[in-house]
């Protein structure tokens, strides 16, 4: 049951107006930087045995202000670099709301490879392996963070939920917000989705459950006491 937290990067001046995509250079801003600092507080009681981050520059920081004081080798794993988005890198978004793919994206992204970039199927499969190999690194009683991008994380979250690849815009993930997915050998279960509270994985919550008296990969039917 290894517990895997994904982060994605806090603020910079790009994000919103323009699709940063893997443009060098990209850092947090000044709130983004606040974000980090207050990623990093909201898991302090979280025991972690790796910090796994995009190559992006956005990603090292907002991870390096996790790992501060923490022991830990910020790693870096190129699969969890953002979507490779082609000509559409450094645009505007009112922009790029006017190309007819941009309508494909929203309602079919299964069907998407950008021009001269990714499909959004590739980032998903990428992106899903590179956690699986995570996941036996860090081993069954492992607790990670990973620090990404909205898309990648999106495609992260779908794939746990079992969701199709068509439905992952109904997924939100916000700057400097987490989501907590725990993985058994029957299923993934999602514990916490685009969350900006304070954390608390008490020691041996990986240990736990959907419910009582149940295999770890079992869903407590009602519920159950509690995962955490
Ligand atoms: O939403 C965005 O602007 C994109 C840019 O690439 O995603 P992220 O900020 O998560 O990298």
């Amino acid at each position: 049951m290894t517990t895997l937290l994904l982060a994605r990067h806090g603020l910079t001046d790009l994000t919103g107006p323009v699709l940063a995509g893997r443009m060098p250079g990209v850092h947090l801003s000044q709130a983004g930087q606040a974000q980090a600092a207050a990623l990093a507080g909201r898991i302090r009681s979280v025991r972690l045995d790796a910090i796994v981050s995009s190559p992006l520059e956005r990603c090292q920081e907002t991870a390096a202000a996790v790992a501060e004081g923490r022991g830990l080798t910020l790693e870096t794993d190129e699969r969890f670099v953002e979507c490779g988005y082609g000509d559409w890198t450094g645009r505007e978004l009112k922009e790029l709301a006017k190309e007819p793919l941009w309508g494909v994206v929203q309602a079919h992204p299964s069907a998407v490879t950008f021009p001269g970039g990714e499909s959004i199927p590739g980032m998903q499969a990428r992106a899903v392996r590179a956690v699986r190999e995570w996941n036996e690194r860090i081993g069954e009683k492992g607790v990670y963070l990973v620090c990404s991008h909205g898309d990648v994380i999106k495609s992260i979250v779908a794939d746990a939920l079992g969701l199709h690849l068509d439905g992952f815009q109904r997924i939100a993930a916000d700057p400097a917000a987490l989501t907590v997915i725990r993985y058994t050998p029957m299923r993934p279960f999602v514990l916490k989705l685009n969350d900006m509270g304070e954390l608390r994985l008490p020691e041996g919550s990986e240990e736990k459950d959907g419910g009582e008296n149940l295999s770890g990969s079992d869903a407590a039917v009602g519920g159950g006491s509690g995962t955490t």
